[in-house]
């Protein structure tokens, strides 16, 4: 199949690059021309593991990027894959997506065939409507011709190509059998080679499993942290707990890692536009908020930990991981962020490093200082912070005697205790 895919930042590239290793002619499309020449010279514009490979396999074969929306009615599904940002009340920002879909529209205004959009973006079941509309809208007489589905995505970052090509689930959301016909299409390879099971549903629905699936696993991660403060205060080892009632496969054993919490472009982003639509909507969403109270005081523990041990104030403090998860560069909403700010509060100055991310926090603070590596940025300090779980900080121990005052929080369990070093986990 023809398929274009608008939008290439974390979600796009990911989709466009796999789409055609599984065999589609996929075309780019992005407002952004260093998105498109880096796409075009086969280098991944994000740190996503195996997308490098993908790309210098397919670019200048069956896939090709470009900053135009020229020809997007030779394709038979044009996808959206634009950001959807939050706003300061939490509520999500529609604007790119919706011009981009009016776009995508106005440029399908000569088809004299049927097209399928499909947003991929994620939008609150609310807003999908006024998505159509900028689709059918812009495509004028030629509206008749087109129809507009839901497929959310599930990849996460750091392991997105394998999620992609890997799924547990895929969910259409849709009005029609055609288009669920044309939207089984497009993953056929994908759910003839693996296990994924298929949902098929309509559009509002389908943005709605988006939602609760984020929503329920920022809220599992939120009640191990409040169980693990609780464990905590009792002298008890969160992560001893958490195994065990992982046993019990009503509970599952995943995402019952504690400490510093949730960050990323979706988990705040989806937490907080459920919570807003919730909201507008007549519903006070009473738990959901202890969802995210929980999360934003996990930093501020973790800083307390270490103020608890040592005045901060005019010494170096080290802080460990700054992406908001391993295996990205990704900083959005960080726990390293808020970890930062506190630090800045209480006048210490900051030493931080990560393998990947340090250069995207280099924007959002100039001011601190960014050590080469993790034996570099503890040399002096008095305190190190470890905010996130990079495999290469399992590894340190020498490096902790360089230390003015060997103090580690661990945010992570990464750490492995030792003599001479003051050691606080965050829940344990
Ligand atoms: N990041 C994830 O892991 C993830 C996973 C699942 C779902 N999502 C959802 O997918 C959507 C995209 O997220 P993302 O993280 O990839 O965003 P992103 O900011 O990384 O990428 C968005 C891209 O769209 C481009 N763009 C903006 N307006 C455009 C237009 N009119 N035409 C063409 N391109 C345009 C931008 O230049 C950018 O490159 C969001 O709704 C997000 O919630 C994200
Ligand atoms: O036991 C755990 C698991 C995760 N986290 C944290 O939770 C955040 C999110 O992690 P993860 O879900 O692995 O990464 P994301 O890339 O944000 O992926 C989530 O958000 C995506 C965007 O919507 C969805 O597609 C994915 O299914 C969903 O897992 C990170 O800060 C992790 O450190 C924990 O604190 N404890």
């Amino acid at each position: 199949m023809q398929i274009n895919i608008i939008g290439s930042g974390y979600v796009g590239t990911t989709v466009g690059a796999c789409l055609a290793d599984l065999g589609h002619e996929v075309t780019a499309i992005d407002i952004d021309e260093d998105v498109v020449d880096a796409i075009n010279a086969g280098e991944s514009p994000i740190h996503e593991p195996g997308l490098d490979d993908l790309l210098a396999e397919h670019v200048g074969g069956n896939l090709t990027a470009t900053t135009s929306y020229e020809g997007l009615a030779d394709a038979d599904v044009t996808i959206l894959a634009v950001q959807t940002p939050s706003r300061p009340d939490g509520s999500i920002d529609t604007g790119p997506l919706l011009s981009a879909a009016e776009m995508a529209g106005e440029a399908l205004r000569d088809t004299e065939e049927r097209h399928l959009v499909v947003v991929k973006s994620t939008v609150t079941p609310p807003n999908v409507g006024a998505l159509r509309d900028a689709v059918l809208d812009g495509a004028g007489d030629a509206r008749d011709f087109l129809e507009v589905a839901a497929n959310p995505e599930f990849q996460r970052e750091g392991s997105a190509v394998e999620d992609f090509l890997h799924p547990q689930k895929i969910v259409f959301g849709t009005d029609s059998d055609w288009a669920t016909d044309r939207l089984r299409a497009v993953y056929a390879p994908l759910v003839a080679d693996t296990d994924a099971r298929v949902v098929e549903t309509d559009p509002e629905t389908a943005m709605m499993v988006k939602y609760a699936n984020n929503v329920f696993l920022a809220s599992k991660i939120s009640l191990i942290n409040e169980l693990g403060n609780v464990c905590k205060e009792f002298g008890i080892d969160a992560y001893e707990v958490a195994d065990a009632i992982g046993m019990d496969d009503r509970i599952g054993e995943r995402f019952l890692r504690s400490g510093v919490g949730w960050g990323g472009s979706c988990f705040p982003k989806d937490t907080a536009a459920l919570i807003d639509t919730a909201r507008e909507s007549g519903y006070e969403p009473e738990l959901l908020e202890a969802v995210v109270s929980v999360n934003d005081g996990q930093p501020h523990r973790m800083v307390e930990l270490l103020t608890d041990h040592v005045d901060v104030e005019g010494r170096t403090v080290a802080v460990l991981g700054l992406s908001f998860k391993p295996g990205t560069g990704d900083i959005r909403n960080s726990r390293a962020i808020p970890v930062i700010e506190r630090l800045d509060d209480l006048g210490a100055e900051v030493v931080a490093y990560d393998p990947v991310a340090a250069d995207n926090m280099r924007e959002r603070f100039p001011d601190v200082t960014y050590a080469d590596d993790a034996a570099d940025a503890l040399r002096g300090a008095h305190g190190a912070l470890v905010v996130t779980g990079w495999d290469e900080f399992e590894a340190l121990n020498s490096e902790f005697d360089e230390m003015a005052r060997p103090v580690v929080v661990d945010g992570r369990h990464v750490v492995e205790h030792r003599d001479g070093l003051t050691y606080e986990g965050l829940t344990w």
